[in-house]
């Protein structure tokens, strides 16, 4: 039988550390700030951004959560993502995703200042990232949250074999730059990527991380035995249940380790999304974060 690798414990650890160097910070006269933009009503959203700040106050970081109303004009958001810009108590902008149409996205992103950019999506970051650039520079939270619970379990990355599917902005593709950096061999596979290719390179992974959304897409005959699964899907089922890519019951047979959904990847975005406010808004103010 698998490991059940336990996200939500990970992430606790992880939550203390922060709550830890905050309290040096305060102590130093120095709050850490993080606003978070969301637009509109989406309900799932509604519970993230909750989610957040709850988890932001609780480790003494002062959370703000700019609400927009779903026709919010871009010129409103553009204008106050350059006010928190220029906040000195803000450290940390995160643009909730997704945002109704008549919002660029990408725009709004670029428009971040790089040194507050919790998610990492400003263009200077991402593309530091793939450089694979030495320095501090803010990477997107899930995939550095899921970096932190490989290297918490253990799981050896140099030298391995790496599928991901699923190669969103959010996930995918910042998860690709990192394992490479680790020394892994990383096939980034999408929807265009065939049926029959897919089941090859999974059943040669050593480490599968899915990202897709598509429940059962990654089934037990896919996997290796002994491979390491961590399944970033999370999909709402009718019944009202979470579930992930992974058919879980029949990986659990066959691989050495796999993450759960829910109390996998989730609780380890929004404790990641923490350490990276800290960690901001110690390179703000010039503090060395090995001294907090
Ligand atoms: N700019 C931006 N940055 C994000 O990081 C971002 C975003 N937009 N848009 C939406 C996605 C989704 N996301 C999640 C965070 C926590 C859980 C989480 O805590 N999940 C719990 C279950 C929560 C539940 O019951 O719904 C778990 O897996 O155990 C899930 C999903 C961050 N996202």
């Amino acid at each position: 039988m698998a490991k059940i690798i336990n996200g939500k414990e990970i992430a606790q650890k992880v939550r203390a550390d922060v709550t830890k160097k905050v309290e040096k910070m305060i102590a130093q006269g120095i709050t850490p700030g993080l606003a978070v933009i969301i637009v509109g009503e989406d309900p799932a959203s509604q519970i993230y951004v909750r989610n957040k700040e709850r988890a932001a106050a609780k480790a003494g970081i002062n959370g703000q959560t700019i609400q927009f109303p779903t026709d919010v004009s871009e010129v409103v958001v553009f204008n106050k993502i350059q006010e928190l810009n220029q906040d000195d108590s803000i450290d940390a902008i995160l643009l909730q995703s997704p945002v109704p149409s008549q919002i660029d996205e990408e725009k709004m992103q670029s428009a971040i200042d790089p040194n507050k950019d919790v998610d990492g999506f400003n263009p200077l970051n991402i593309g530091k990232l793939f450089a694979n650039r030495a320095g501090y520079y803010p990477v997107a939270n899930t995939p550095k949250g899921i970096m932190t619970l490989l290297a918490e379990t253990q799981v050896e990355l140099q030298g391995k074999f790496v599928v991901i599917l699923g190669r969103s902005i959010l996930v995918g593709r910042p998860l690709f730059a990192l394992l490479e950096a680790e020394n892994a061999t990383v096939a980034l596979l999408h929807r265009y990527t065939s049926d029959e290719l897919r089941h090859r390179l999974l059943q040669q992974a050593d480490v599968v991380i899915a990202a897709t959304g598509v429940p059962g897409l990654v089934r037990g005959i896919d996997l290796k035995a002994g491979s390491v699964v961590i399944d970033v899907g999370i999909t709402r089922l009718p019944d009202g249940h979470l579930t992930g890519d992974v058919d879980f019951l029949a990986a659990q047979d066959t691989v050495a380790a796999i993450t759960p959904v829910p109390g996998g990847v989730g609780p380890m975005t929004i404790a990641t999304l923490l350490q990276t406010t800290v960690e901001l808004a110690a390179k703000h103010h010039q503090m060395e974060l090995q001294e907090l």
